[in-house]
């Protein structure tokens, strides 16, 4: 029999709504919620309820770009730009990681991003497998890709092809469909056009989405200027990639000409602000790309590059550095950046059935503990989540309407050891 959970007494945000605050009633029945208002719904008897009073209600926050194994690194290479970061410090390390090192680094990201309310996270990375079944243990929801680079011989690169091909139709709607798939060159600087093709078609022949880093710092986009005579969107327009349904990281340096090309092809991006700043890489045009009708959500990118994986400090980020590089208090508002957090999220990884609280929606949720003095007084709870609220305040979590965070525990991941097998594996790795 599905199991039903009646909310009562809660404060839910919904800020896809005209009035983004409802005070009543989340009906959960299995994964989904199949009703949110101010009255009691009809037909709850024999449902079990829960309290929820001071706590808000929100949508899981949505990752839209990352490597999750990364979180070994953190604090390995700082105050770097990213390609000294990348050859220097990220790619020796990279190249020692076995699959174990996948596991534990990607289970130390995902207690990290389930505590701190994400729900969603997209993956672009090595040893997929591994990725994959921490997702599956931890009960998250995530989109997977196996990230390929093509500086290497032609039987490396078809080997790579071919292992992020089985990848993605071995693992897409697993979990209880819980994971779904992607195919991701890393980028136009480290695939050679040809190969950009190949994977491409592999999309078209899978019918997966495509995912890729663009125009993440100016001397990558002279680059490619020098080498293919084009800017990134016009070349990798040129390539096919936007044939696909198609979500791009960064793209911080893009002319007006560029942000017509992704808004005609229906190209979404992820916003990184935070890592953008620490690799000093710039800060990408949001205000323009949202008036261009451009899909914006947010990501952390790994914790190397971060240094944490909390969605709320992306979200914050993007409300207030585009008012600062702007001088315009509404570049983007409070409700706007906690959009591009879930519900905008979900959109940029063509996932329908998340993101927003409502009827007919997966139960991916969390409720916050507004019961500390930086969420008083009650104004305005869609500005204290974005303005004032943090990771330590989720309480607790729901992925596809089961619980895996209780009064700030992780249920599903043996938090401790995770955290030993961790740092346990960052020293194999110097060691080797
Ligand atoms: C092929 S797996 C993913 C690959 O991406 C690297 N990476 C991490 N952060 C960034 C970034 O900000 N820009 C470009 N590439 C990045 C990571 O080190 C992996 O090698
Ligand atoms: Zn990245």
């Amino acid at each position: 029999m599905t199991r039903k959970w009646l909310i009562k007494d809660g404060t839910f945000a919904v800020p896809d709504r005209e009035n983004p605050v409802i005070r009543g009633y989340m009906l959960l029945e299995g994964s989904m919620i199949t009703y949110i208002g101010e009255e009691r719904p009809e037909g709850v008897e024999g449902a079990e309820t829960f309290d929820g009073k001071g706590l808000l209600f929100m949508p899981g926050l949505v990752n839209t770009h990352g490597h999750a194994a990364m979180s070994l690194l953190r604090g390995y290479g700082d105050d770097m730009v990213l390609q000294t970061w990348l050859q220097e410090k990220m790619w020796p390390m990279e190249a020692k990681f076995t699959g174990e090192d996948v596991y534990w680094g990607t289970a130390l990201s995902v207690l990290e991003m389930l505590k701190g309310g994400t729900t969603t996270f997209l993956d672009m990375y090595d040893h997929m497998d591994q990725v994959a079944t921490v997702v599956e243990q931890s009960g998250i929801r995530a989109v997977l890709t196996r990230g390929v680079i093509g500086l290497c011989p032609p039987e490396v690169q078809k080997h790579k092809l071919d292992e992020a091909m089985v990848f993605a139709r071995n693992w897409h709607g697993k979990a209880d469909g819980r994971i779904t798939t992607m195919m991701s060159p890393h980028s136009p600087y480290t695939c050679p056009p040809d190969y950009i093709e190949r994977i491409v078609q592999a999309a078209h022949d899978l019918d997966l989405p495509l995912h890729t880093h663009m125009s993440e710092t100016r001397a990558e986009v002279e680059q490619n200027v020098a080498d293919y005579g084009v800017r990134p969107a016009q070349h990798l327009l040129n390539l096919g990639l936007f044939s696909r349904p198609a979500l791009l990281a960064h793209a911080v340096h893009l002319t007006d000409e560029e942000i017509g090309i992704l808004a005609a092809h229906q190209v979404a991006v992820s916003h990184n602000p935070g890592s953008n700043l620490k690799l000093a890489s710039g800060v990408a045009r949001v205000p323009e790309l949202l008036k261009a009708g451009v899909t914006v959500s947010l990501g952390t990118d790994g914790a190397a590059s971060n240094n944490n994986l909390d969605m709320f400090e992306e979200i914050r980020l993007a409300a207030l550095i585009h008012k600062g590089v702007s001088g315009d208090p509404t570049a983007i508002p409070a409700r706007e950046a906690l959009r591009m957090g879930t519900e905008y999220g979900a959109k940029s990884l063509f996932l329908q059935d998340t993101g927003k609280l409502s009827a007919g929606m997966k139960a991916d949720f969390i409720a916050v503990n507004t019961e500390q003095a930086h969420f008083l007084p009650r104004t305005d709870y869609i500005s204290h989540a974005v303005y004032s609220a943090g990771p330590k305040d989720v309480e607790h979590v729901w992925v596809n309407g089961k619980q895996v965070v209780k009064h700030g525990a992780c249920l599903t991941l043996d938090e401790e050891k995770v955290r030993f097998e961790a740092q346990a594996a960052f020293e194999g790795l110097l060691g080797r």
